[in-house]
C-alpha cells in the first residue's frame, strides 16, 4: 500500500478532533445559513410580491377614473394610450379590459408557463347615479420575481458558504494552534513515555509564562510531569530496593551457613547453594516439603518429628531454638549440624514464615569426640582413665546403695614395671602396660571397670559382688593371668602385679575413701610380697593418720609463712619474650619438707582450707607482679589458680578486688586461671561469678584444657580470654601424628572464638617450632624457665628483659 504523506499521515492520524470540529461546524453553520437565507429569500419574495400587488394598486388608483372617463367618452384613442401606459409598467405583462354590456379589449400576452398574479377592478361613472362602465383584470407576470429570487438564493447560499467556510477553517487553526497540536504532543509523550525516559520532561511548544502554565493545557502537561516524576521517584526508589534485595538474596545464597526458609505451615519455600551443598537436597525439589521430611526414608522422617515437634513448640513458646542435631544428608551419611530457628515476623510481629540456619559443625564435634575420649579414656591402653573410673565407681556405688549390693574396688600395681621400663625402654614399658591392661580385662564381666589411673597403677570396680569371696576371686584369676611370660624386644620378662581389695559398704561408703582403702590394701600385698593380693584392714588406715597430720599442719602453715610462691614464665611463643607469669604455690614444712601443690591442694579444698590460702596467693600474686615493672619498663601480667570451692565462695570476688586495689595493680593484668572441670556443673552462678569478673576487667582463662569437659561449645557462653592446653597434647604433639592435628584444630578453634592460646608444659625445641608454626600465641614451660622462686625469678626476668630488648 502507497505510504501517505507524513504530513497528511499525522494530519489524518493526529487531528481527528479538528476534522470532526470542521465537519461539525460546517454542518451546523451550514443548517444556520440555509434557515437564515430561506427566511431573507422568502421575505424577498414576499416583498417583491407585495410590490406587484402595490403596483396593481396604483394602476387602480391613478388609472380607474381616467380610464372611466375614456370609455365614457368612448374616446377608444385614449384608452388604448392610457392601456398602453398601464402595460410599460414593469412585470404588467396583460390587460383585459370588459366593456359592458358584453365587448372587451385585451392588450399585451401571458407567456404560456409563467406564473402570473391577476388584479381586477372595476370602472365607474360618477354622475346624477353610478353607472358601471365594465372591469380592468390586470395580470402581472412573476418571472422576474422568481429569477430575482434564484439569483439572490444563489449568492446568499455561495457568500454563507464561503464565510461559513473561512470562520471554520479560522476557528480549527485557532484550535489546532492553542489547543490540538499541544493535546497531540502529549499524547505522543504518554504514549512513548518508558522507564527508560521517565528522566525526560514534557515540554510544549509554546512561551512558558504564568499564563501558559495557568491555562487547562498548561495543567495538565504539569500534571503529566508531575505523574512523570512520581514515578521517576518511584522507579529510582525501586531500583535501590531491587538492588538491595538483590544484595540480601546473593548474601543469602552464598551465605556460609545453610538458609532455609518456610512458609507459615512449615512448608519450605526457598533453599540456599549451601543447603544443597551440606545436605545434597535440590533446594528446588524440596520446595514445599516440611524440613522433617525431606528424606524417602520413612524411619528418619519418623525420628525427625518428635524433634521438629519441640522446635516448633519452642519456636512458638520462646521465639527461638537451637541446638546441635545429627542429620542425614540425601545419600544418607550423618553429618551433625548447629540449627538455629527462628520465625520471620511482619511489622505486627505476627509470624510470616521460619528462617532455619543451619552449619555443619562435624568436624568440631569430631575433635570434641577426641577430646572427650582423651578426657576420659587412656590413649595407650584404650582403658577408661581415673576421672572416669570414678564417675563409674560413684554410679556403681549409686546402684549399690539402691540395690543393697556390695561393690569391690581392687588396686593394681606392676611390681617391676619402673624397672622394665629403665632397661627396656619406655616402648617396652607402653608396650607391657597394654599387654596388662588386655590381660586384666580378659578376667572381668562386662559390667565391671577396668581403669588406668596413671603409670602402673589400675583399677578395677566390681559392681553388684555378693562378698568379698567373689572379689579374692577376681583377684586370683588375674594374678594367674599375669603368670606367663610376656615378650618384650623379643626378650620374655615375667611381671606380677599386686593388688588391693576394698568393699563397699563394709570398708566404707564413700568412693574417696574406698580408694584410699583399696591403696592401703594394695601396699600391704606388696609388703606381703609381690603376686599377691591383700584385702583392707583397719590397721593399713595409717595413710588416713597421715592425712588428719597433714591437715592440722596445713591450718598452721599461713601463720607459720610456710606458703612461698613460685614463678613461671609465659612467653610470647613467636618472639620468646615474657608476657605474663603463672604464680604456683609451693608448701615448706619443716618435717614434711617441700610439698607440691599436687598433694596438699585437694586437701585444702576438702578442708576448705583453700579460701584463706587463695587469698594469701592473690595478695602475694599481685604485690609480686607491681615488682616486674620495675625491672623490665613494662607491665607484665599475673596468673593465678583458683580451684572450683574458693571460685564458689561467696567472698571471693571481694577477696580479688581487694588484693588488686591493696596492691594497685590493673584489673587486665591479673589472669584468674580456672580448670575446664569447674564449669561441668553449667551452673548460672558460676556463669554470673564469671561475668562479673570479666565486667571488673580481669582475664579469665580455661586451665588443663582438654583434660575435663572437653567441649568447645561451652567456651562460647562464658567470657574467657585465654585457654591453656593441657601438657599432656603438647608432649604429643611431636610424638605422634594425631597429636599434632589435634593441637592444630584445638588453636584454630580457639582463634576462631576470638580467644588467646597458652601451651602448657612446652619441654623441647621441637615443640616450641611446632607451636610457633601453628600460630599459637604463648607457651610456658621447662623449655623456657622451671617454676622459680621469688629471687630467682626476677634475676630471670632480669636476662629474659636484657636479651630481649
Ligand atoms: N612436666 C612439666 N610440668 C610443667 C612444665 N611447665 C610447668 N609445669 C608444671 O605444670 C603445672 C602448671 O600449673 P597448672 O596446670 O595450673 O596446675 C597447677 C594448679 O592446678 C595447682 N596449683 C598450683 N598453685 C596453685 C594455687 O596457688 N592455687 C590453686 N588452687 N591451685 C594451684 O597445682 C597444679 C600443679 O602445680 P605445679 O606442681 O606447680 O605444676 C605446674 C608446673 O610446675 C613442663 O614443662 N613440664
Amino acid at each position: 500500500m502507497p505510504k501517505l504523506p507524513t504530513r497528511l499521515q499525522r494530519f489524518r492520524s493526529g487531528s481527528p478532533l479538528s476534522f470532526r470540529l470542521l465537519a461539525w461546524i460546517l454542518l451546523f453553520s451550514s443548517v444556520f445559513t440555509l434557515i437564515a437565507s430561506a427566511i431573507q429569500i422568502y421575505s424577498d419574495y414576499r416583498k417583491d410580491l407585495s410590490q406587484i400587488d402595490s403596483r396593481m394598486h396604483v394602476v387602480e388608483s391613478g388609472y380607474a377614473s381616467s380610464l372611466a372617463r375614456s370609455l365614457w367618452a368612448l374616446d377608444q384613442k385614449l384608452l388604448q394610450t392610457q392601456m398602453e401606459g398601464i402595460l410599460s409598467l414593469p412585470d404588467i405583462v396583460h390587460l383585459r379590459l370588459g366593456i359592458e354590456p358584453d365587448s372587451e379589449l385585451v392588450m399585451g400576452e401571458i407567456p404560456r408557463g409563467s406564473d402570473t398574479k391577476s388584479h381586477q377592478f372595476d370602472l365607474v361613472h360618477e354622475g346624477e347615479g353610478t353607472f358601471k362602465l365594465g372591469e380592468l383584470t390586470v395580470t402581472a407576470n412573476l418571472d422576474r420575481v422568481y429569477e430575482d429570487l434564484k439569483v439572490k438564493v444563489g449568492i446568499i447560499l455561495a457568500t454563507q458558504f464561503l464565510k461559513t467556510f473561512f470562520v471554520s477553517m479560522l476557528i480549527i487553526w485557532v484550535f489546532q494552534h492553542f489547543v490540538t497540536r499541544h493535546l497531540t504532543t502529549m499524547a505522543n509523550y504518554a504514549k512513548d513515555i518508558s522507564l527508560k525516559n521517565l528522566g525526560t520532561p514534557l515540554t510544549l511548544d509554546r512561551p512558558d509564562t504564568p499564563s501558559h502554565r495557568n491555562d487547562e493545557i498548561g495543567r495538565v502537561s504539569d500534571a503529566i510531569n508531575q505523574m512523570r516524576e512520581r514515578l521517576n521517584d518511584d522507579m529510582v526508589r525501586q531500583e535501590k530496593d531491587a538492588a538491595e534485595i538483590h544484595k540480601f538474596s546473593m548474601a543469602i545464597e552464598q551465605s556460609p551457613s545453610s538458609v532455609v526458609i518456610c512458609d507459615r505451615q512449615w512448608r519450605v519455600e526457598f533453599a540456599n547453594h549451601k543447603f544443597t551443598q551440606l545436605t545434597g537436597y535440590n533446594a528446588k525439589a524440596i520446595v514445599g516439603r516440611h524440613p522433617g521430611a525431606l528424606s524417602d526414608n520413612s524411619m528418619e522422617i519418623r525420628e525427625n518429628r518428635q524433634l521438629w515437634q519441640s522446635i516448633r513448640l519452642q519456636v512458638q513458646r520462646v521465639g527461638v531454638w537451637q541446638g546441635e542435631v545429627n542429620s542425614a544428608r540425601r545419600n544418607g551419611e550423618r553429618f551433625w549440624e548447629q540449627l538455629i530457628v527462628t520465625p520471620i515476623k511482619d511489622g505486627t510481629g505476627e509470624a510470616t514464615g521460619y528462617l532455619i540456619l543451619g552449619e555443619d559443625i562435624s568436624i568440631r564435634k569430631r575433635y570434641e569426640q577426641q577430646l572427650l575420649r582423651q578426657a576420659n579414656y587412656d590413649i595407650l591402653t584404650g582403658l577408661p582413665n581415673r576421672m572416669l573410673a570414678l564417675d563409674r565407681l560413684k554410679l556403681a556405688l549409686a546402684q549399690a546403695r539402691r540395690e543393697g549390693s556390695m561393690v569391690g574396688v581392687m588396686f593394681l600395681d606392676l611390681d617391676n614395671f619402673k624397672h622394665i621400663n629403665d632397661t627396656l625402654g619406655h616402648d617396652a614399658g607402653d608396650n607391657l602396660l597394654i599387654e596388662a591392661a588386655r590381660r586384666i580385662s580378659s578376667c572381668l564381666r562386662g559390667t565391671s571397670t577396668v581403669a588406668r589411673l596413671g603409670g602402673d597403677e589400675f583399677l578395677v570396680i566390681l559392681p553388684g559382688l555378693n562378698g568379698s569371696e567373689s572379689a579374692a576371686q577376681v583377684a586370683e584369676r588375674i594374678l594367674s593371668n599375669f603368670t606367663p611370660a610376656y615378650t618384650l624386644n623379643g626378650q620374655e620378662v615375667f611381671v606380677t602385679t599386686s593388688i588391693g581389695i576394698a568393699i563397699f559398704p563394709t570398708d566404707s561408703d564413700n568412693s574417696g575413701t574406698l580408694l584410699q582403702h583399696a591403696d592401703a590394701a594394695m601396699y600391704q600385698a606388696k609388703r606381703q610380697g609381690k603376686s599377691s593380693y591383700a584385702h583392707f584392714t583397719p590397721e593399713m588406715s595409717e595413710v588416713s593418720h597421715e592425712r588428719l597430720q597433714m591437715e592440722s599442719r596445713m591450718r598452721r602453715a599461713l601463720e607459720l609463712n610456710e606458703f612461698e610462691l613460685y614463678f613461671q614464665p609465659i612467653v610470647k611463643t613467636a618472639t620468646g619474650k615474657v608476657h605474663a607469669v603463672e604464680a604456683l604455690l609451693r608448701w615448706n614444712n619443716p618435717a614434711m619438707g617441700m610439698i607440691m601443690p599436687d598433694r596438699f591442694i585437694p586437701l585444702a579444698e576438702e578442708t576448705g582450707l583453700i579460701i584463706a590460702i587463695g587469698e594469701w596467693v592473690l595478695e602475694q600474686a599481685c604485690l609480686a607482679a607491681t615488682g616486674w615493672r620495675a625491672i623490665t619498663g613494662r607491665d607484665i601480667g599475673i596468673s593465678v589458680n583458683v580451684s572450683p570451692r574458693q571460685f564458689r565462695d561467696s567472698g571471693f570476688i571481694n577477696a580479688v578486688m581487694r588484693a588488686l586495689s591493696n596492691n594497685d595493680l590493673a584489673p587486665q593484668l591479673l589472669e584468674l586461671e580456672i580448670t575446664e572441670r569447674l564449669l561441668l556443673d553449667n551452673s548460672i552462678e558460676t556463669a554470673e561469678i564469671l561475668r562479673e569478673l570479666d565486667r571488673a576487667g580481669i582475664r579469665l582463662s580455661v586451665d588443663d584444657f582438654g583434660t575435663g569437659y572437653s567441649a568447645l561449645s561451652y567456651l562460647k557462653s562464658y567470657p574467657f580470654d585465654t585457654l591453656k592446653i593441657d601438657r599432656t597434647f603438647i608432649n604429643d604433639v611431636t610424638k605422634t601424628q594425631g597429636g599434632g592435628s589435634l593441637v592444630r584444630a584445638i588453636i584454630n578453634m580457639a582463634h576462631s572464638l576470638g580467644l588467646t592460646i597458652i601451651a602448657e608444659g612446652v619441654e623441647e625445641e621441637a615443640q616450641t617450632l611446632f607451636l610457633k608454626q601453628e600460630g599459637c600465641d604463648m607457651s610456658q614451660g621447662y623449655f623456657y624457665s622451671r617454676p622459680l622462686p621469688a629471687g630467682e625469678f626476677n634475676e630471670w626476668l632480669n636476662t629474659n628483659h636484657q636479651t630481649q630488648t
